[in-house]
Formats: structure tokens, C-alpha cells, sequence
């Protein structure tokens, strides 16, 4: 154990353990993934656990109380959602499906077994392509084969509260929809792993079936580890990615050890279910130890058949994929970076209030195609994503204003407007900065009356004095400039741009004079007034 513990902290300084080529790793997932159906999966009960959070079995119904006498009913959208991920995830969607009943007892399971699908899974042999450019594996293509996708129910939630002696349970999860996805053991890197996280994440999010968020519990990741075909250990309790990394590197590192001792007859004989604990993997259980669930049919629910005819009917519903999107805004005319058309295609998580992707993307290329139409020959690629990304964005958080809100008045036509005023030269770039700040401001302070109407920015641009200054008074800049240098007070710095050793340094003079003219005056003005009075000869 302390062994283990002294590797961990190596890793501490470098960021990740190695692989050996003598020591082949193979990993499998098994991903359960809750789906934001309205309803839970065979109850009419509200199904938003996330929300009741601090209501505990609020959202309970008699069957998800397991009342006797109650009986399953089956929600047709957790069906539709399955679907849907089937055929994104290129699975065979099962003719004929059923529902088994798996039991096992536990406080947070009062039914006495867990309803999910064992012997007719919904859906099997799909795959995930994972790519060097798109994804950051190591070799240039991956196909990672899915085994299967089963429905089933969640269970309730146990809280233990030690210091008091009790134990809770909440039963808001209790019969919440979800799909537990098995990958094939074709992982040989955590690389692979991570990229397929996010994929499965980011899949999930673009089709509306989940917020696919690690952090709530909403996706949660299983990870079986084995080394050199020795018997596979199934990792459990992994809450974030980064425990998903570490654990299967402590994994692979442990395994290694054995093998390298000699003891893999004996250690590594036996599949086992371990736990992480935030630095360290314990067993959890052997498979000598493991329950005979006793699977059988449930006879209460009938059994699922989803036509050919439903199948193309959802294929064709099912919006542009996460690859399709990026390789679309990465490549001409947006040649955006990957960082860049991340942002605009994926949620980093599920709850993003603020804004969603499905309103930033399409703003982004209407935006993006509208302002390439006005500006002609002087298009300037990237000022529609650092104004939308940076700007826009960065806006929007520091305010908390939503995004639904501030479409219904910067339209992409009006933005695209507002983009055409800066290539034009009819703003300066602060100024620019200035206006969309006063508009949004604007905005926030009647937020809940926002007005359908798009924005006349010529006459903003008038009635904050923001317009480029045309005839500046050279006499006046001159004084400007000088109180600029006197200001700074800094006469080491002057010497430096005199005698041309920093000549880099007359920007932040520049700057200065921006700031205090609002960027109403041109910096080439600026650092043409600064040289003439700082007699630079360079
Ligand atoms: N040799 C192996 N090395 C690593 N992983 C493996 C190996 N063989 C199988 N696996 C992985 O183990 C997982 C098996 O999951 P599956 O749901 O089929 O069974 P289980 O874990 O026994 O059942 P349960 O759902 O009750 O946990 C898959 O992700 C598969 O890829
Ligand atoms: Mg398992
Ligand atoms: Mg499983």
C-alpha cells in the first residue's frame, strides 16, 4: 500500500503515468447516463432530481415508492431518447426488447430489484470514431465498438449522516430513465478514454437526451482496467474525469508492480470490483462474493418493439453531429481554431443558464455569413468569433444576462452591423468595446422588458460621442500627450524609447492616450505625436 502511495506522489510532479510496452493496457466502459425525459421511466412523476434536490422524495410517486400494488408503466420518450443515442452511436436498434427484473436488496431500491434490460438489450453493436485532429488521441483514427445500450431505472439515493447515526433516502431518483452503454475493452490508453468522455458528453448534449454532467451524478463512468489479458478489475466511484484518469493510472501502475513481482497468478487471478478514494484504488468486492441477481422477465411490462419505420423517422430528425459541426467551423470559410469552434459547438456542461449552443451556433453563422456579405472584399475572418466569443460572451457572465434575452435585440443582422462599423474604420475597437457594454448594461437594467426591436447604431454611436474623432486639434493632442508623459513619470522608460532600446514600449503610451480619449482618436495619431515630442529618431 505504501508503495502505491509513494508512486502517487511522483505523479504529483509529472502529470501522468507512463505506458510500457510490455505492459499492454486494455480498458472498457460501462457509462450510465440519466435521461432528461419530462417524466421518470415508468411512473408520471417529474423527473428532475437535479432540482429537487433539497426536497427529498418530492418527486415520488406510489410506484417509485414501490407501494405494493402499483404497477410500471413505460414512458415512450425514454424510448425516443434511446433511439435517438442508438442511432448516433451507429447501433443496431433491437426489433424486439425487454425488460428483467435484477434483484438485489438495498434501503434506496425498495422495489427489492432493479428493472432493466439483461437478456434483449435496446440496441447493440455501434461504434465512436475518435481522431487525432479532433479528439488529441495519439494515433490518427480510433473506432471504438459499443457492445450495447440497455435501459434502465435509477436507483434512490442513501445519505449517511455518521455523526448522527442515521441513514436517509431520497427517493427523487428513484425510477429516473437511464442508459447504461457498454464499450468493447478497446481502449489501450487513458487518452482514449478521456477523449471518449467527452465525446459521449458532448453526443448526449447535441441530441437533448442528457446534460451529461460527471458533477451531478446526471453520466456516471465505470472503467474496467486489465493489463496484459490478466483478469480485469471494474472501477467504480469515479466522480469527475480527472479521477477517471488517475484511478485507471494508479490501476494500470498496480498491475504492473504484480506482473513485475510474480503475483499475477494470485492477485490478478479473479475479476474484482475496486473503489477510488481520491488516491488510491481499494477492493470493493471478488467475483466470489458476487450476488446471483436471479434475472428474470419482468411480466409486468410488456415488451418494447420499435419499427424500421420509427428508426429513419428519428434518423432524420437528429441534428448535425459534434463531429460534423467542428469539422464544418474549422475548416473555410470560418477557419476557426479547434479551441474556438469547441465554444461555439459544445456545452462544457449541461447547465449552461446563461446560454445554450443551440442559440450560439446558428447566431454565430448567420452572424458570421451576413457580415461577410456586407464587407465584401475587407472581411476581417476572425472578428466575428473573438466578438462573439471574447466580447459577447465575456459580457454576458460579467452581467448574467441570458443569451435569449440579447438575441431578441443584437439579431446576427444587427451584429453583423455593428462588425461592419469596425471594418469600416467607423469605430475604433474601444469604442466598439464601449457601445456593446452600454448596450448590454442597457439591457440588464430592464431585463424583464426587453423590447423586440433591433438596434440603430449610428445614432448610438452619436448619442455616447463615440465616433472617431476627424479633426483632432493637433495643439490639444499635444498637451494630451505631454501630461501622458509627465504622468507616467517614469524617466527611465522615456530614455529607453528615445534612444530606440524599447521602442516597443511607445504602445503603452499609446494605450494611455486611448484610454483617456475613449479610443476616439486613432493610435497611429497617438504614436505619431508621442515621437514628435519625445524628438524619437527611429
Ligand atoms: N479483459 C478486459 N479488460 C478490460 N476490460 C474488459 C475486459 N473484458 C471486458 N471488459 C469490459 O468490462 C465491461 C463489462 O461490462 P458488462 O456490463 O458487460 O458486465 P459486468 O461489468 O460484469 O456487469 P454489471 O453491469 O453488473 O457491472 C465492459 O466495459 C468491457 O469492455
Ligand atoms: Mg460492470
Ligand atoms: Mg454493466
Amino acid at each position: 500500500m505504501l508503495r502505491y502511495r509513494s508512486a502517487l506522489k511522483v505523479w504529483g510532479s509529472r502529470k501522468y503515468s507512463v505506458l510500457l510496452p510490455e505492459f499492454k493496457l486494455k480498458c472498457g466502459l460501462e457509462i450510465h447516463t440519466q435521461l432528461c425525459t419530462k417524466n421518470k421511466l415508468f411512473s408520471l412523476s417529474t423527473n428532475d432530481a437535479f432540482a429537487a434536490a433539497d426536497k427529498p422524495n418530492y418527486h415520488a410517486s406510489y410506484f417509485d415508492v414501490s407501494l405494493p400494488g402499483s404497477q410500471p408503466k413505460l414512458n415512450y420518450e425514454a424510448i425516443l431518447f434511446a433511439t435517438k443515442l442508438a442511432v448516433a452511436l451507429n447501433c443496431q436498434v433491437s426489433p424486439v426488447s425487454q425488460f428483467d427484473r435484477k434483484h438485489y436488496f438495498y434501503g434506496d431500491q425498495p422495489l427489492g430489484y432493479q428493472i432493466t434490460q439483461h437478456f434483449a438489450p435496446f440496441a447493440k453493436n455501434g461504434y465512436l470514431e475518435l481522431s487525432k485532429d479532433l479528439d488529441g488521441i495519439d494515433q490518427e483514427h480510433r473506432k471504438i465498438e459499443i457492445m450495447q445500450l440497455q435501459i434502465e431505472q435509477d436507483t434512490g439515493k442513501s445519505i449517511y449522516r455518521d455523526n448522527e447515526k442515521l441513514s436517509l433516502i431520497d427517493l427523487n431518483r428513484s425510477n429516473v430513465p437511464l442508459i447504461e452503454m457498454v464499450t468493447h475493452p478497446q481502449f489501450t490508453d487513458w487518452k482514449e478514454v478521456r477523449a471518449f468522455i467527452k465525446k459521449y458528453q458532448a453526443l448526449l448534449r447535441s441530441l437533448g437526451i442528457s446534460t451529461g454532467d460527471l458533477e451531478t451524478g446526471a453520466m456516471r463512468v465505470d472503467v474496467n482496467v486489465s493489463v496484459n489479458d490478466n483478469a480485469r478489475v471494474e472501477l467504480k466511484n469515479l466522480p469527475n474525469t480527472s479521477s477517471i484518469l488517475k484511478a485507471i493510472q494508479f490501476e494500470y501502475d498496480r498491475h504492473v508492480h504484480i506482473i513485475k513481482e510474480g503475483n499475477q497468478h494470485k492477485l490478478l487471478a479473479q475479476t474484482e470490483t475496486r473503489s477510488w478514494n481520491g488516491y488510491s484504488t481499494a477492493r470493493l468486492r471478488g467475483k466470489e462474493t458476487s450476488i446471483d441477481y436471479r434475472y428474470m422477465p419482468d411480466p409486468e411490462i410488456p415488451v418494447v418493439k420499435v419499427s424500421q419505420e420509427l428508426i429513419s423517422t428519428v434518423a432524420q430528425s437528429i441534428p448535425a453531429l459534434p463531429d460534423a459541426i467542428l469539422r464544418k467551423l474549422i475548416s473555410q470559410p470560418f477557419n476557426l481554431s479547434l479551441k474556438d469552434a469547441k465554444i461555439l459547438a459544445f456545452a462544457s456542461n449541461g447547465h449552461g443558464e446563461l446560454y445554450s449552443q443551440a442559440e450560439l451556433l446558428p447566431f454565430y453563422i448567420k452572424t458570421f455569413e451576413n457580415y461577410q456579405e456586407k464587407a465584401g472584399k475587407r472581411v476581417e475572418t476572425k472578428l466575428p468569433t473573438s466578438w462573439i466569443i471574447h466580447e459577447l460572451l465575456g459580457n454576458i457572465n460579467k452581467l448574467s444576462l441570458p443569451f435569449s434575452d440579447v438575441i431578441k435585440v443584437l439579431t446576427p443582422t444587427s451584429f453583423s452591423e455593428f462588425l461592419i462599423l469596425m471594418t469600416e474604420g467607423k469605430i475604433s475597437r474601444p469604442s466598439a468595446k464601449l457601445l456593446l457594454f452600454h448596450i448590454l448594461k442597457d439591457l440588464q437594467q430592464r431585463q424583464d422588458k426587453v423590447p423586440h426591436q433591433s438596434i440603430d447604431f449610428q445614432s448610438l454611436i452619436k448619442e455616447y460621442g463615440l465616433n472617431e474623432l476627424k479633426n483632432v486639434d493637433q495643439e490639444e493632442l499635444d498637451e494630451l500627450c505631454s501630461s501622458i508623459i509627465k504622468e507616467v513619470d517614469n524617466p527611465a522608460l522615456i530614455e529607453a524609447i528615445k534612444t530606440g532600446q524599447k521602442r516597443n514600449s511607445i504602445k503603452f503610451l499609446v494605450g494611455q492616450g486611448m484610454r483617456l480619449s475613449q479610443g476616439r482618436i486613432k493610435p497611429q495619431l497617438f504614436e505619431k505625436t508621442f515621437k514628435k515630442l519625445l524628438r524619437v529618431d527611429w
